[in-house]
């Protein structure tokens, strides 16, 4: 984040979050247009557009077979140019859409996942300059994010930051503008997801429906002192609908070897950072963001395996967006090195 790049975003008029499980746009002096599920509905035998985002969402798993429900954007990447444009144009406001058509000349920033591949840098470059932005400026999503959450980023003190997703969590320290040692590691809520549908499978014979898991998910969070939450789905083997009764403490179990990914690269990238920026880190902790920031147990677990004291965000779903608009908004000022000063 050198004081050059700073400027380039602060011309920017739009920031963009594309993300595998939901799409998040800030328009400068406007704030969060846009919170909506990756999500797109389509008719095939017509090739158009039936509904997006929470629409598209509810429609999954319920569709005739003449309507397929897309996600453009799989594992943080633009997999659909056509598609993510199409559903980015219906999810911007027509005031906002007309705008664009006015200027069309406008600069755009998107966040990455962190070392995105240049196929990934190029989708999400295209995206948006076939909605008419002029230059797109690309920002790694660990420093978007960090931004969002009010870390002192610009400081020469170390700070650590979880961004625990959709697809991915991203693990960082930064310290002065820059990433010391990140990694990345391809397990977010959608492995967890994953978890309890196999649990639900192996030990009730049980098949979610596809809107099944929120549910349960919010069950977990409302009151992680509950011992469980009823769960509908159908029988593996007669087909027919049941109620199950299924345990926290197993849910829990269940999700605790992918999350063990998480504390795996939290442990690799303080092997890598400096012993003077590991000492920082002690005193101030670490940030968790991200939507699966909220898992319940996810903090405590990180804090037993690190020593350190966990933070979540006051909005951890929206730390990646918020802080682009922050920095396009120039609320965020690099650190000035007075080479004179005694
Ligand atoms: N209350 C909750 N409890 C547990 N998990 C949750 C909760 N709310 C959201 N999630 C999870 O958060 C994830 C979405 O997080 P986020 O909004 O950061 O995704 P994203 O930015 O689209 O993903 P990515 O960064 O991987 O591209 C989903 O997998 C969802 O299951």
């Amino acid at each position: 984040m050198t004081p050059h790049s700073l400027e380039q975003l602060r011309r920017c008029t739009v920031a963009v979050d594309l993300g595998a499980a939901r799409t998040r746009v800030y328009v400068r002096d406007t704030g969060l247009i846009v919170d909506e599920p990756s999500i797109a509905a389509v008719n095939t035998r017509t090739g158009s557009l039936i509904a997006v985002g929470a629409m598209a969402e509810g429609m999954a798993g319920r569709t005739p077979q003449h309507i397929q429900v897309v996600r453009p954007i799989s594992g943080g990447t633009v997999v659909d140019i056509d598609m993510a444009q199409r559903m980015l144009r219906f999810l911007v406001s027509d005031k906002i859409r007309r705008a664009w058509r006015r200027k069309p000349l406008l600069r755009a920033a998107v966040c990455l996942p962190h070392d995105a591949e240049p196929l990934a840098q190029r989708a999400a470059t295209e995206t948006l300059t076939g909605l008419g932005a002029r230059r797109v400026e690309l920002v790694d999503t660990l420093i978007a994010a960090a931004v969002g959450c009010g870390l002192p980023v610009e400081q020469p003190e170390a700070t650590m930051i979880v961004v625990a997703g959709a697809a991915s969590t991203q693990v960082a320290v930064l310290s002065l503008g820059a990433i010391v040692a990140a990694e990345k590691v391809q397990v977010g809520g959608d492995a967890i997801d994953y978890a309890v549908v196999q649990h639900l499978r192996s030990r009730h014979e049980l098949m979610l429906p596809t809107q099944g898991l929120a549910p349960l998910q919010r069950a977990l969070c409302a009151d992680p002192m509950e011992e469980g939450a009823e769960v509908r789905g159908r029988d593996v083997a007669t087909g027919l609908s049941r109620t199950v009764m299924v345990s926290t403490e197993h849910v829990r179990e269940a999700i605790h070897t992918p999350l063990t990914g998480v504390l795996d690269a939290i442990g690799r990238v303080l092997r890598d950072c400096p012993p003077d920026l590991v000492a920082d880190l002690a005193e101030r902790g670490v940030m968790l963001a991200g939507g699966s920031a909220v898992l319940p147990g996810l903090d405590r677990m990180i804090a037993d395996a690190t020593g350190m004291t966990v933070q979540i965000a006051e909005h951890p779903d929206t730390c990646a967006v918020m802080g682009l608009g922050a920095m396009l908004e120039g609320r965020v000022r690099p650190l000035h090195l007075d080479p004179l000063a005694t």
